[in-house]
């Protein structure tokens, strides 16, 4: 069994909007790549996923095409998923690998039927045997080591590229829950919109991102930042490089960040009153990227006066809680989403 068992390996994946994870069985995450695909035009040929993908993303390439495969937490593009599932996967091959036995897949709660039925495929096409999926706040939850099966609700405010998963667990199952399409890339375009309204400067998606995650903020910061930044500028058209702090930021990303807030206080007013005395007991959970958001605690904390607990390494608590829930098939049955057969 030993040596023939090692052959066929068993695999968790975070599917996200902005990143894909891999797990590995008893070796971890192993892999953390851009949700990419990158295709050559006339072709349609895949050149490069993930990482080189990304590359090709910011520079304009006459001869290639960019794929991001799942536009706000619903797969936009289909073969361009598989195709991504395939290429990070090998990314990951050992070389005498037979195959895939067991795939576990976190997958968006608001996911359709057909979508799910779609990532099954894929991840089938790619050759695994035994696929199951979860959903992404539970896996956020298990990640993150909350005993998901106790009769206690516990609130995971998953704050993803595309999505803001809001959930509340109790008993294996999600109580109640909502996927608002708000979440870290509208922080990036909020950042975007701000620097042409305000400067007249156009600056790429890159280096939003690179200002959202060293100096965006929720709530005053003790000691405010600065950062420069360089942008087109779009009446002269010259290359230009600006000084900004990180209050104006805070203005500039409010809308995103009160929206994800609102959605959260309405999770709370339908939670079900028992579970809602557990929240109160427990606080509620951060995960996902947009969990260090300098001050999203804080400013949660002041509008919901809930405890707010930022999760260890936010960005895999998904990628851990769907290795976790494929180390335990058996504890785990009762979390996997099941999806029809057509
Ligand atoms: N230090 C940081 N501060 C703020 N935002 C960050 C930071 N690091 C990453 N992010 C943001 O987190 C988002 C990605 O988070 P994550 O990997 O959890 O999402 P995802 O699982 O790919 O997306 P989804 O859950 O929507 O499918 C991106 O928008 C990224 O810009």
């Amino acid at each position: 069994m030993g040596i023939f068992s090692d052959l066929f390996r068993d695999i968790a994946i975070d599917l996200g909007t902005a990143n894909t994870l891999i797990f590995i069985r008893n070796k971890g995450v192993v892999l953390n790549e851009p949700s990419i695909v990158a295709r050559d035009r006339n072709t349609g040929k895949v050149v490069a996923i993930g990482h080189d993908a990304l590359l090709m993303h910011e520079k304009t390439h006459p001869g290639i095409v960019t794929i991001k495969p799942l536009a706000n937490g619903v797969i936009a593009d289909y073969e361009a998923t598989e195709e991504l599932i395939r290429g990070l996967i090998n990314k990951t091959k050992k070389q005498f690998s037979l195959g895939i036995r067991r795939m576990v897949i976190g997958i968006p709660s608001g996911i359709t039927e057909v979508e799910k039925r779609a990532v099954r495929d894929s991840a089938e096409h790619v050759g695994a045997k035994e696929v199951y999926l979860v959903a992404e706040p539970m896996a956020a939850a298990i990640g993150i080591g909350i005993d998901v099966k106790e009769p206690m609700g516990n609130m995971i405010v998953d704050i993803g590229g595309g999505t803001t998963e809001i959930a509340v667990i109790s008993l294996g199952g999600i109580a109640s829950g909502e996927s608002l399409r708000v979440a870290g890339t509208d922080i990036t375009s909020a950042i975007i919109r701000h620097f042409r309204k305000a400067y007249n400067l156009a600056i790429g998606e890159r280096t939003a991102e690179e200002v959202k995650i060293r100096i965006a903020s929720a709530y005053k910061l003790d000691k405010e930042l600065t950062m420069n930044v360089r942008g087109r500028n779009l009446v002269t058209a010259l290359p230009e490089e600006r000084e900004i702090n990180s209050a104006t930021i805070r203005e500039a990303i409010a809308t995103p960040i009160s929206q994800i807030i609102t959605s959260i206080k309405k999770s709370l007013e339908v939670t079900k009153p028992e579970l809602s005395a557990d929240i109160l007991d427990r606080g509620l959970f951060l995960a996902g990227g947009g969990a260090l958001i300098k001050g999203l605690d804080k400013k949660i904390n002041e509008e919901t006066k809930l405890m707010v607990h930022i999760s260890e390494d936010p960005l895999t608590a998904v990628a851990r809680g769907t290795g976790a829930v494929l180390e335990d098939l058996e504890k785990y049955r009762s979390v996997l989403l099941s999806t029809k057969r057509y």
